[in-house]
Parts: C-alpha cells; structure tokens; sequence
C-alpha cells in the first residue's frame, strides 16, 4: 500500500467522474444475500440488479468471490480528544483515513463538554477539529457531563435540525471529571425521553472505583494491573443495571457503550426480561479481539497500552461470549472507542495507574477482528457482521437507508471484502498514529480489497486513497424508528421544554430480533 497523499480534488470535480459499476460481487445486507452488480453515479447507488444498463466511461470493478456490503459504521471513536492530561494520537484526518482503510465508512465521535462548560461551545470546538479533515462521512453524540436548566435547555437547541443530536452521552465512571450522581442521570435521561433522543451511559460505579483506587495505591499497587483490579466485572454490572433501572423509570430507551464483561451482558439481559423500552448494548473490537491478561506484562508500555475503561477483563471466556452476545442480539453493535495515546503521554500513569489516559486503538481493526473472531469461527454468518458493524448503527442513530445499507438511493459507502486476504496486523503497517496495536501479530483472514466513500475508491485493491476533507457531517434527527418507534409518547415535557417539533414515532424497521 502506497501512502502517498492524494492531492485535494475539488469534490465537484471528483462526483462527476464516479460512475462506478461493481460488478459479479455477492451483495450482503443484514437481511439477506444475492448475487447482484451495482452501479454508482455521483455518490448515490443508483441501480443494482443484473444485466445494468449503463453508460460509457464506467469504470468496473470485478467483485467475483468478493462480498459487497454496506460501510461500516463505527459508534464510538474520540479522536484529538484531550483527557487525562493528553490528547488522543488520532486526530480526525488520520483516525478516519485508519477508518476507511478497514473498511468503516462513517464514524461517530463523542463530543465532551468540560464539567461547566456549554454543551453548543463544545459542539462548535469539534465541529470545527473534524469539519475539512474526515476522509468519511461523521456524526456526533454530545456528552452530558454536568447537570443545570442551562444544560436541559442546550440538549434541547442541539436537537434541532441547526445542530442535528439525536444521542446524548453519560457517565457514571470519572469521578470529578465526567461522572453525574444518579439524580443529574435521572434528569438526563428524563430530558432525552422528552426529546426523543437517545440516552447512551458509560457504566460503571465511578464511587467504588474511586474507593478501590485509594485501597490499591495504599498498598503500593501503582502499576496497570491496578486499573483491573479496581474495576472488575460486578462494578460494571452494578452500574449496567442501576442505569437501566433509572431509565425504566424515565420510561426512557437505553444505549449502553462499551460493555466489556460477560455480568454487564447478564444484566442487560435481566433488565430487558423485566422492561419494556429498547435496552441497546455496544461491545468493541478489543473485547472481543484481546483481553486482560495483557495488564501483568512487565513492560509498562505494554500493560498501559491495553488501559481503557471498563478494562479488557481476565476471564479467556470473555471474548468468545461477547461475540456470541452480538450474534445473538443480546448486545447489538460493534465499536472501537479508538482514544489512542503516545507512548509518553501513557507514561503520565508511570507511578500511578489511575494516571494512565484510558483508551485503546480499534478503528482500523474492528471488522477484520470481527470477522476473524466471529464471521471465520461460524458464530455469525455474514449478514449479522453488517448487522452489527453498520446496519444496526444505522437504524439506531436514524441515518438509515442513506447508510447502513447496499441498496438503490442510499449513499455510495461501500466495502468489496475479501473473504480470503489473509495479513497480519501489526503498528508497523497499520494507518493509525501511534506504534502499537493492542491486536499486535494477529493473523486475520477477510479484509477489504475495495472501500468506496460516497462514490469514490478510497481503498483501491489495497492501494489508500483518501482525500482528507471528503468526508461531511451527517445531522440526525431525533426519534429514531427503530428506538422509539413502538415507545409509547413519554409523559407530557414539561412546558418550559419546547418539544412540538418532535414528530410521533413511525413503526420501526425490524433492528435484527431485538427484544
Ligand atoms: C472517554 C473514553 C475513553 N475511553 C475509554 N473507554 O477508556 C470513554 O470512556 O469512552
Ligand atoms: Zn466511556
Ligand atoms: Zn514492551
Ligand atoms: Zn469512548
């Protein structure tokens, strides 16, 4: 793969020149597979089917034995975000050119207000860090990470379709930097249930980590083996069912990011068993592609390199369980929660784990570990790999048939994969900034040959050709069909919270078998 920079084309020069046919390919959507060419024009799939009648100076790319699927859609990346002390490696030109060159085509990023700070002012800072650097198209969720009238009536502005929010992120981890106590949640998740947007938590109990934190320092435990011990599965699990708990009350929707044990699963599961608005589940690509045992390796740059929160766990059973949760829609997509850091800004943990910048890269890897680990040991065909890693994103953050599909007027985000190209993943190729891989020396077979961004070949039979800028921010609206679709209308909003502009929920696409 040449890394040669692609020098900026006016985009109005480059849609005029996409007609693209791709052609004797097996297309793959989450509801079914068929043998079928597609024709691109101007960023648009404009026909598929056989035989296509199409114009002269088509450019056609031979998918015979390849699979032709939607673009991934990863649902958690924080690139340049400062944290901790640092700022994440990947900034969004690289983070999404990393992106598209394993086969994502559209990222959703957090944006992370300071305790205090105005939720449109942070909007505006990252709107403005992303805008003309995405090689991909890109969405945004907003952290809620304090709680006032001022913040209700911000969530509510950021709804509309001037700023296009449709998810609002909280945590119950990150004691004094992010966390909301179980009140300001409540009020949170009230505000989204109003709004119609969609309420997503980090769960974990930030008090008992906090707690287990001064214990483990007071013994003298200061390495990355702490950053597990202070955490373990029960203190995820706990806060896993204390949020749903709080949105049943809120008679609220619920999307849990990153769960990372196999108890948060069982307590998902025992919630949705009792409730009855959509409970959502996100695991990543580094739960299911490595786990804890990474965190007693004697090289520090190692063990604080696998640092993220809720931290890869001990038990070898967990990435085998958490792949079968997302084959049996017990948990519904796959992220990365890409929020890499150098080598010397890890190194602020050197004395202290609680120190170490939590975050771990996952973007550039996501698909080829899923289908490594899932697709290649049959415990998911293919059609719920672009369930999971596109379509279902799609549905849930309301930007679905113009992505997370292959088929006639959705957007040209495509992936040609190669069930059979076989590599082995290492920092020493990868596109990512930083010079390690948490997936290091594994062998993966299936990965894509072709990646096409709204029209263009972005990924050209391996050879990356991204334009940095390309990529546009997509607004969502809120009231997502296939999250609020059957929720009955909450109770009336309060009437200093404007919400007429909140449209009833239409019945919902089927999202897999979602309980
Ligand atoms: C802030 C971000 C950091 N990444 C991580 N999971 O450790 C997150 O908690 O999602
Ligand atoms: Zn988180
Ligand atoms: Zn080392
Ligand atoms: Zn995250």
């Amino acid at each position: 793969m040449t890394n040669a920079p692609v020098k900026k084309v006016p985009i109005h020069l480059q849609s005029s020149q996409n007609r693209l046919l791709i052609k004797n390919g097996k297309i793959v959507n989450d509801d079914g597979m068929e043998d079928l060419d597609v024709y691109i024009e101007d960023g648009i799939i404009k026909q598929v089917g056989r035989n296509l009648i199409i114009p002269g100076g088509t450019r056609t790319i031979d998918a015979t034995g390849k699979l032709v699927m939607p673009g991934g859609i990863d649902p958690h990346t924080h690139f340049e975000l400062e944290m901790m002390g640092a700022k994440s490696a990947d900034d969004f030109y690289k983070g999404t050119r990393a992106a598209v060159a394993g086969g994502t085509t559209c990222v959703i990023d957090f944006v992370l207000p300071q305790k205090g700070q105005s939720l449109l002012e942070a909007y505006a800072n990252w709107r403005e860090k992303a805008d003309g650097k995405v090689c991909c198209d890109y969405g945004l969720h907003v952290g809620v990470t304090w709680w006032s009238p001022q913040v209700r009536k911000e969530m509510q502005q950021l709804t509309t379709e001037q700023y296009g929010i449709n998810s609002f992120k909280m945590f119950m981890a990150y004691k004094d930097a992010w966390m909301l106590d179980d009140y300001d949640l409540y009020c949170a998740i009230e505000t989204c249930a109003e709004l119609r947007a969609l309420p997503q938590v980090h769960a974990e109990n930030g008090n008992i980590i906090a707690r287990n934190t001064e214990k483990l320092l007071a013994k003298g435990v200061t390495g990355p083996e702490g950053h597990q011990l202070s955490r373990d599965e029960e203190v995820e699990a706990e806060a896993v069912n204390r949020a749903c708990v709080i949105a049943n009350q809120a008679s609220s929707p619920l999307y849990i990011v990153h769960m990372m044990s196999r108890s948060a699963v069982r307590a998902l599961q025992q919630a949705r068993a009792r409730q009855r608005h959509v409970l959502l589940g996100e695991t990543l690509a580094a739960s299911v592609g490595t786990d804890g045992s990474h965190y007693g390796n004697s090289c520090f740059r190692h063990a604080a390199a696998h640092v993220l929160s809720p931290p890869l766990r001990p038990d070898p059973a967990t990435p085998q369980a958490l792949c079968e949760a997302l084959a049996d829609d017990d948990l519904q997509l796959i992220g990365s929660d890409n929020c890499t850091f150098h080598e010397k800004d890890k190194e602020l943990g050197k004395n202290n784990f609680c120190k170490i910048p939590n975050g771990v890269n996952g973007v550039e890897d996501r698909m080829a570990i899923l289908w490594q680990k899932a697709v290649n040991t049959g415990i998911m065909d293919p059609c719920r790999f672009v369930a999971v890693t596109s379509t279902n994103a799609a549905k849930i953050f309301n930007m679905y048939p113009q992505k997370g599909r292959v088929a006639v007027n959705s957007d040209a985000d495509l992936v040609v994969w190669d069930p059979k190209l076989e590599r082995t993943i290492s920092a020493a190729t990868h596109k990512q900034a930083v010079n390690f891989n948490i997936f290091e020396g594994q062998h993966v077979v299936g990965s894509p040959q072709y990646v096409i961004v709204n029209g263009r070949v972005c990924l050209d039979d391996g050879e990356l050709r991204v334009v940095e800028g390309f990529g546009k921010f997509i607004k969502t609206a809120v009231d997502s069909p296939a999250v609020f679709g059957s929720a009955p209308a909450p109770a009336a909003a309060p009437a200093q919270l404007d919400v007429s502009h909140v449209s009833n929920g239409s019945p919902s696409p089927d999202l897999g078998n979602m309980t």
